[in-house]
């Protein structure tokens, strides 16, 4: 491996030693801003277990003030190369195994890194096979040296033999032989997430194709107009025509067309709008609408950092003469919830509390909504590296917590109140399972069909409770089930 700038000596001819034609001159590598902070944002994730949507922000920053022509354009691209890597990763490492001589964990992570990043521009863009491959080893002569180079330089020349279709042909099990390792490589999932997805979706090979696909896509930008603080027309209307649609279900939601920066604009800095998938829209709408009988008057958001669905209820809230208590275990994020509910137009609480063990008496509040902490399965699209991190004993961890809270919320509401049990994963573990199990311990409750206060929404299934679906929906997959207390 040659890591240094060196340079071979010529005669005036321009040739070497005798007479001889010389070997090319050496050439310093030259730095692709681009490709570079893709790398360091992938050496991130990888090393140190960040966030892309964490780590990305700051690099970009630091980018654009280094080097001057780094333009939105670039800062795209950066984007795109990074979560595609990410979220292609099961296929690309398939690929990459299959053009190298021994496992993928004796490879460097950094070279692994870089040969990712290179499938990625070979197989999942449009970027030209000759520019994909010269910038990816050039990145690799920066960052790895010269003599790694050369070996990127080689499995990438190989892995742009053939294009996608191509190589899903060679390395993806036969769909016939084992439909779900072969959905596995062909949609960049690990199986066992594959498996539980289609657990709980149902039906045949279409479906959960479709929502494989639907995960790797970007899921559009969201906003929520803040009940009691802006309508959803003013908050188009701030936007531009040609920067918003309406939302396709919640009357409070705003999507941002391509390229929109929710950070510049003033109703989200300000609070009377926030960053919020439509699923979670619709599942705080359906709990805040749910008829209770008698008294309305003490709302519980029993897990509420960061604040987005408790600043929802708490303007509904305040609609109707009602006050919302938002609690969260960990302060930091209880100091977040204060910051969402700032500026709320009826009053509100805010307390750092366990959940599991309520520091309210029983029956106090009239609706509670729990939204748990969970494998987080049903946001895949926004969390590119996430389905490489969760594992299966997550599942466990969490299983006991959702549980006690669950629990908790029931002993929380009064007889005739509801509760509103939500996660952002669609894995059965964490949404029937919990429901059914706490119901056959509990008794004294009932479970109200969620699907009427979804109204217009198709495809909820058979109810009562409701998964929402990326594909179907566009939302993040949602679980909701609404628990009356009876007795
Ligand atoms: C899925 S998130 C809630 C998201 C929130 N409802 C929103 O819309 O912004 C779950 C939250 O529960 C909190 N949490 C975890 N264990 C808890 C407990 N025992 N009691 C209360 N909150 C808890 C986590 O810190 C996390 O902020």
């Amino acid at each position: 491996m040659n890591d240094q700038p060196r340079r071979r000596p010529q005669n005036s001819n321009g040739k070497g030693k005798g007479g001889k034609p010389p070997g090319r001159p050496y050439r310093r590598p030259q730095k692709d801003p681009v490709r570079f902070l893709a790398f360091e944002a992938l050496r991130a994730v990888d090393e140190r277990d960040a966030y892309a949507n964490l780590v990305l922000p700051p690099l970009l920053r630091a980018a654009r003030e280094k080097h001057e022509g780094f333009d939105n354009r670039d800062a795209a691209l950066a984007t795109e190369l990074v979560y595609g890597t990410l979220r292609g990763q099961g296929t690309y490492d398939a690929v990459i195994a299959a053009c190298v001589d021994r496992p993928l964990r004796e490879v460097d992570p950094p070279v692994l890194d870089v040969l990712s990043l290179g499938a990625h521009q070979l197989l999942g863009t449009r970027i030209p096979t000759h520019a994909a491959v010269s910038a990816t080893v050039e990145l690799g002569r920066v960052v790895l040296g010269d003599g790694r180079a050369k070996f990127v330089n080689a499995v990438l020349r190989k892995i742009a033999q053939h294009d996608l279709d191509g190589w899903l042909e060679k390395v993806a099990p036969p769909y016939e032989e084992d439909p779900e390792d072969h959905l596995s490589v062909t949609h960049s999932h690990p199986r066992w997430i594959v498996s539980a997805l289609w657990d709980s979706l149902g039906g045949g090979r279409a479906g959960i194709e479709d929502l494989l696909e639907a995960d790797n896509e970007r899921p559009d930008v969201t906003l929520v107009a803040r009940p009691g603080r802006m309508g959803a027309d003013d908050l188009l209307a701030s936007l531009g025509e040609e920067n918003g649609l309406p939302g396709r279900w919640s009357p409070y939601a705003v999507r941002l067309t391509e390229g929109g920066e929710p950070g510049a604009l003033e109703a989200v800095r300000d609070g009377r709008a926030g960053v919020q998938d439509e699923g979670s829209q619709l599942v705080a709408l359906a709990l805040a609408d749910v008829p209770v009988e008698g008294k309305d008057t003490h709302w519980l958001d029993g897990c509420a950092g960061p604040g987005g669905k408790a600043a929802m209820l708490a303007g509904l809230a305040a609609r109707r003469g009602a006050t919302l208590v938002a609690a969260e275990k960990q302060p930091h994020r209880s100091r977040l919830v204060g910051q969402a509910l700032a500026g709320n137009p009826g009053p509100v609480q805010v307390i750092t509390a366990d959940g599991t063990r309520p520091p309210w008496r029983p029956g106090s509040f009239d609706r509670v909504l729990m939204d748990v902490p969970c494998t987080g399965l049903g946001a895949l699209r926004r969390r590119p590296e996430a389905r490489w991190r969760r594992r299966p004993s997550d599942l466990e961890k969490f299983a006991p917590l959702q549980r006690s809270l669950l629990r908790e919320a029931l002993g929380s509401v009064r007889v005739g109140g509801v509760v509103g049990y939500v996660t952002c994963s669609p894995h059965l573990a964490e949404t029937r399972a919990v429901v059914d199990d706490v119901m056959k311990k509990h008794g004294g409750v009932e479970l109200i069909d969620a699907r009427p206060l979804m109204s217009g929404v198709p495809g909820l299934g058979d109810g009562p409770d409701v998964q929402l679906w990326p594909h179907l929906h566009g939302t993040d997959a949602m679980y909701l089930a609404l628990l009356r207390r009876t007795a």
